[in-house]
This record gives C-alpha cells, sequence and structure tokens, in this order.
C-alpha cells in the first residue's frame, strides 16, 4: 500500500526547503486575505428560535481578514527564521498565530515552543508589525487539561463558538515531524488522543519525548486545516518518512494526518529527508503560485 499523496519537492537549485517553503507561506497569506478561497471559519449559523431549527443562512462576516496559522516548535522555527524574516512581503500584523502543541514547561525554557518562535521569530520583528499570537496561558503549565480547555477556549473565542463551528479551520497549519513520526504532541501507539473526535485540544501527560506533559491540537482539528504543510529535513528523518509514504497502514500520526487532509496537504522536504522513499516521487518545481 503506497500514499497517492503528492510530495512538493524543493528542489536543492531553487535554495532548498527554507526559501520554498516561505514562498508557500506568502502565497497561502496572499490568497487567504486578498483572494476567496477560505470558507467563513468564523461564521455563525442563524438560528429560527420558534423552530430551534438550524437554517444554512450566514451572516456576512464583516471584520478584516486575518491570516489564521498554527505554527508547530522544534526544526520548523529555525526554518521559518532563515526564511521568514528576509522577506518583506510577510504580512505579520494581519497574522493570527496559534499553536500545533505546546510543552507544559515555563516560557523562558529552551523546550518551550513558544518561547523558542518569541525569540526566534516575534522579538526579531518591528513593533508595528508584530503578529497577534495566541498561546497558551503560562500559570496552568501545572495542570495539563486546565491548560487544554483553556486553549480550547482561545480557539473558541478565534473562529466563533464551539456549537455552531464544529472546528476550526485553520488557513495554514505549518508541522514538523519528528523520527518516530509524531506530529506536535500526537505521538505513535497513544490511541485514545489520537481517537479524539470532540475536543480541540487535548492533554498529554506521558510524552515518550520530554517535555512529559503537553497540550496538542486533535487530529480532526489538524485535518480539517484549508492547508496542512509538513517541513522536514535531515537524514534523521529519512526512515520515518519511507514509513509515511509507503506503510501508511502502520498508522503513525503523520500518516493518519497525511491520508486525513490528503489534498490538502504538502510535504517539504529535503534531498537527505527523501533519500529513502522509493515510491514514485512526483516533483514540482516549485515556483512562486
Ligand atoms: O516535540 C515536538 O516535536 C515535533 C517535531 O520536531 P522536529 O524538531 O523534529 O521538527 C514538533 O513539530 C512539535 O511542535 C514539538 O512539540
Amino acid at each position: 500500500m503506497t500514499t497517492t499523496v503528492p510530495i512538493i519537492y524543493s528542489f536543492k537549485e531553487l535554495n532548498g526547503v527554507a526559501e520554498a517553503v516561505s514562498d508557500h507561506i506568502i502565497a497561502t497569506q496572499n490568497r487567504t486575505l486578498f483572494g476567496d478561497i477560505r470558507k467563513d471559519s468564523g461564521d455563525v449559523p442563524a438560528t429560527n428560535e420558534s423552530t430551534t431549527k438550524v437554517t444554512t443562512k450566514k451572516k456576512k462576516d464583516t471584520r478584516p481578514k486575518r491570516f489564521k496559522i498554527a505554527l508547530s516548535g522544534g526544526s520548523l522555527i529555525q526554518v521559518l527564521n532563515e526564511g521568514l524574516l528576509k522577506r518583506e512581503d510577510v504580512l505579520w500584523d494581519k497574522w493570527d498565530v496559534y499553536f500545533a502543541d505546546e510543552r507544559l514547561v515555563p516560557f523562558d525554557s529552551p523546550e518551550s515552543n513558544y518561547g523558542l518562535a518569541k525569540r526566534k521569530l516575534f522579538d526579531l520583528l518591528p513593533e508595528d508589525k508584530k503578529p497577534t499570537i495566541y498561546h497558551i496561558d503560562e500559570s496552568l503549565i501545572n495542570d495539563p487539561q486546565e491548560c487544554a480547555d483553556s486553549y480550547e477556549k482561545t480557539l473558541i473565542k478565534g473562529f466563533a463558538n464551539k456549537d455552531s463551528v464544529k472546528l476550526p479551520m485553520f488557513d495554514l497549519l505549518l508541522l514538523g515531524c519528528a523520527p518516530d513520526g509524531h506530529i506536535a504532541s500526537l505521538f505513535p501507539n497513544h490511541g485514545e488522543t489520537l481517537r479524539e473526535k470532540y475536543a480541540w485540544v487535548v492533554p498529554v501527560e506521558n510524552a515518550p519525548v520530554g517535555p512529559k506533559t503537553r497540550i496538542t491540537l486533535t487530529i480532526p482539528v489538524i485535518c480539517h486545516s484549508h492547508q496542512v504543510t509538513f517541513v522536514v529535513e535531515g537524514a534523521v528523518k529519512a526512515p520515518v518518512l519511507k514509513t509515511i509514504m509507503e506503510r501508511p497502514e502502520k498508522g503513525l500520526p503523520s500518516s493518519i494526518v497525511n491520508e486525513g487532509a490528503a489534498s490538502r496537504v504538502a510535504w517539504f522536504v529535503d534531498d537527505e529527508a527523501l533519500n529513502d522513499v522509493s515510491v514514485t516521487k512526483k516533483k514540482y518545481k516549485f515556483l512562486v503560485e
């Protein structure tokens, strides 16, 4: 069994993954802000109170469009640092930045995903170009369930209410993939977390890779994103990429998302990470969209 999801492959001569993924992010930003591709993620269906029948008529969303993006931590942040900071066409002040997962450590810990993004990205932007950032409540890091619930509430506010919007829809969700196949803080063999259907955010209390306690977006939320983009580099990732592409039946979290979001998934990988993959590669010469 092989996966049919195309790989968007960053050719070395096009300056590598950081450049290519930056072009992709900016193209997605521009389509979201100036195109018509985004479904109204914040719309609330009108309710006819006399019959309590929910109609499909939607209120027109008159709010200025924002680019709603979720970031992972880890190696992705360095890629963004190298690719995005030098660009002038990143409209940072129109970005709403959320996190795909967070490690429950203080923000000044080197292990904090928000802390890393802050130091390597947000702190380096001019004051008038900062995005709006939605991070966890640092005071709740000792209570994973509370922290997850609180972050879910943050999402609910950002994407209207949970009853009317069954799932939030990020314009772009950026994922790394660890050598064990975990994405965000969704780990292989964490069945209950991987099967979660209702919650948008869940606690993780026994992560096999430190820090042990985390919170993470769930698979349905990740797969509902308008665009899910993986960024994976280095020979250390070659075996896991082979498993994802050639053995989806193994059910790694990365494979579940790769299949679940299918046509909305893109992969940005370098030659080293792709080295072991033997399925037919669809190579796209990457052009600015
Ligand atoms: O623990 C985590 O690991 C993954 C993968 O990190 P990488 O450094 O191998 O790219 C990361 O995406 C996630 O946000 C993080 O919490």
